[in-house]
């Protein structure tokens, strides 16, 4: 059974920076155990939510809590069982990955050397980078590197592990070896993965949240909340050039080039008629219908009301 008391909740977090953008306003989840997806478009707030786990930025307002730690007010409790996978991760290109791990290791500290030994040697097995573990960083592929940033995240074990938009820039091979080793890290520990890329979290994270300019959209369990637009998405093939009538008189959340014509999906309780056909949801409408507008989860507007 899963520790259910193990969770991180983010209750009414809001920040502003300095040039006057609200990149938070009033963000509160409840992310139990598992891999957790926060979806939404560029400028949305992800790397500024995930910075503040990370405890490397404060929020104006609001309380964090990993289970019983004080996120915000006891930053070295927090960073002693925190992974973080940063947007961008630099690596000395000269170091060989072993080399490297170690050197983190120490960082982390892990001064036994065989403990160490045996640390860093599981980890580059099970991000799948042992024999390759004497190469130079330098010469790692967009993926390796990836890989080699969760082995260095995952050093102490730990029971928060962020990571920001990981897969943007990947070839399709890669990324999916990549989405493999995150699911393998089991129930155990939240990990929470931030994303632009649909696909990343319908594969992946059995709970989930949208997010755009800086506040929840929607939180919910993943199949539930597809499963929820069932009867409620229709699609036709139409013509480039009639989409503007259309979009007068539907809820069009998404249109996709297909060959010379166009597939619309479109948001209907009833039914449309017009050639429209009845389409089995999938993540990507319910991410467009939520970024249109056109479905609003009701508990989320009323939790979202201010304090
Ligand atoms: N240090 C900063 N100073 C001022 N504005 C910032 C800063 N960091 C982010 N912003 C702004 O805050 C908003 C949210 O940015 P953030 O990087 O958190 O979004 P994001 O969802 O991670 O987007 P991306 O995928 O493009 O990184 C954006 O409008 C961004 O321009």
């Amino acid at each position: 059974m899963k520790n259910q008391s193990f969770h991180l909740s983010i209750r009414h977090v809001s920040k502003t920076y300095a040039n006057g953008v609200q990149a938070l306003n009033n963000v509160s989840l409840d992310i139990p155990p598992g891999m957790f997806g926060l979806l939404g478009p560029n400028g949305a707030g992800k790397s500024t939510l995930m910075r503040t786990l990370a405890t490397l930025q404060e929020p104006d307002e609001g309380e964090i809590f990993l289970g019983n730690i004080d996120v915000v007010n006891q930053k070295e409790e927090l960073r002693k069982t925190l992974g973080y996978l940063p947007q961008e991760f630099g690596v000395y290109p000269k170091a060989s990955a072993e080399e490297l791990l170690d050197h983190f290791a120490v960082m982390k500290g892990i001064m036994n050397r065989t403990v160490r030994r045996e640390v860093t040697e599981n980890l580059l097995k099970q991000t799948n980078l042992w024999d390759k573990r004497k190469q130079k960083l330098g010469g790692y592929s967009g993926g390796m590197r990836q890989r080699f940033g969760v082995a260095v995240a995952l050093l102490n074990n730990p029971r928060l592990l962020i990571v920001d938009e990981p897969t943007a820039g990947l070839d399709p091979a890669e990324r999916v070896r990549f989405l493999n080793l995150l699911s393998e890290l089991g129930e155990n520990s939240v990990v929470i993965l931030s994303t632009h890329i649909v696909e990343d979290v319908s594969e992946l994270c059995t709970n989930m949240a949208i997010i755009n300019k800086g506040q929840i959209l929607l939180e919910a369990q993943t199949s539930e909340a597809v499963a929820a637009l069932k009867g409620y998405i229709w699609r036709k093939l139409i013509d480039k050039n009639t989409l503007p009538a259309l979009e007068q008189e539907y809820k069009v959340i998404s249109a996709k080039m297909l060959g010379s014509r166009t597939m619309v999906h479109i948001y209907s309780q009833e039914i449309p008629g017009n050639g429209f056909e009845s389409v089995e949801p999938d993540l990507e409408d319910l991410y467009f219908s939520t970024m249109t507008g056109n479905y609003v989860q009701p508990h989320v507007s009323k939790k979202e009301g201010k304090k």
